[in-house]
């Protein structure tokens, strides 16, 4: 586990994205597995009925074999879509198996734009989210752009707002003791590696999805 003390958040971004491009094939193959083997069976994956993830970029833990199995159970999937105008939004878009890709600003693969395609994020039932690295506290560092935390910034003003579930994924070697919080992070549930759960998973397994969330804009 890294020690952050005396490391600025951009030092421990250069260290934990460093740490994950080194993984060879195998060891990414086998992180994989773990990882849809930790989540295929959970509830909070079996009982989700719209699902975001998202397709691996700089060593990310690769997601695939879970987006495929929840197509396989019928259930709809999004991928992260980087706004043209304005450039800091990232909304959530349906894929389909077998759609066509292209390459964002930041040549990660997604969908192409669709407006009819999006989901609201506040309606998806589960997110989730590429870590750079994380706490065994809910606490994450991300790419460094905000994307997630800008479009999860209505949590903040809506409390009651449980949706979507926030599971962070990443390699357990991406794990660092303690990160601080900024103003603007929202916290996840639960962060899943291919060895462990860190978090809360049990409480939101049992509790009913708040549905306040999807009357209102
Ligand atoms: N797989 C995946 N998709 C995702 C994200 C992610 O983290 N992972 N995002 C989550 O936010 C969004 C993209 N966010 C990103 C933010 C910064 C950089 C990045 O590499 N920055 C470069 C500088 C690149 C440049 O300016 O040309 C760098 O830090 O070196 C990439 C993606 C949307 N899609
Ligand atoms: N709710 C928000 N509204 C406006 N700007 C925000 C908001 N949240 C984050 N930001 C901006 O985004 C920048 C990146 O934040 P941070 O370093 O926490 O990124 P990160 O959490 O690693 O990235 P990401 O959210 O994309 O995974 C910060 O400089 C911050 O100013």
């Amino acid at each position: 586990m890294i020690e952050s003390a005396g490391l600025s958040r951009a030092q421990l971004r250069r260290l934990l994205r460093q740490r994950r491009r080194a993984l060879s094939i195998s060891q990414q193959r086998q992180a994989a597995r773990r990882l849809y083997r930790q989540l295929a069976q959970h509830p909070l994956f079996r009982r989700s009925r719209h699902i975001a993830l998202y397709l691996p970029n700089d060593g990310e833990i690769d997601p695939q074999l879970l987006l495929r199995e929840a197509q396989r159970r019928g259930k709809t999937t999004y991928l992260p879509v980087l706004n043209a105008w304005p450039a800091t939004r990232m909304v959530f878009q349906r894929i389909r198996p077998g759609e066509r890709l292209t390459l964002n600003r930041f040549r990660i693969r997604e969908p192409r734009p669709n407006h009819a395609r999006q989901r609201k994020v506040w309606a998806l039932s589960l997110l989730l989210m590429p870590l750079v690295g994380f706490d065994p506290h809910g606490g994450r560092l991300g790419m460094g752009g905000g994307f997630y935390d800008r479009s999860l910034a209505y949590r903040a003003r809506r409390k009651n707002c449980q949706k979507p579930t926030l599971l962070g994924l990443a390699h357990e070697c991406q794990k660092v003791d303690r990160l601080e919080l900024a103003s603007w992070d929202v916290p996840l549930q639960a962060t899943v590696t291919d060895r462990a759960w860190y978090g809360e998973e049990d409480r939101r397994t049992t509790a009913p999805h708040s549905l306040r969330c999807q009357s209102k804009r």
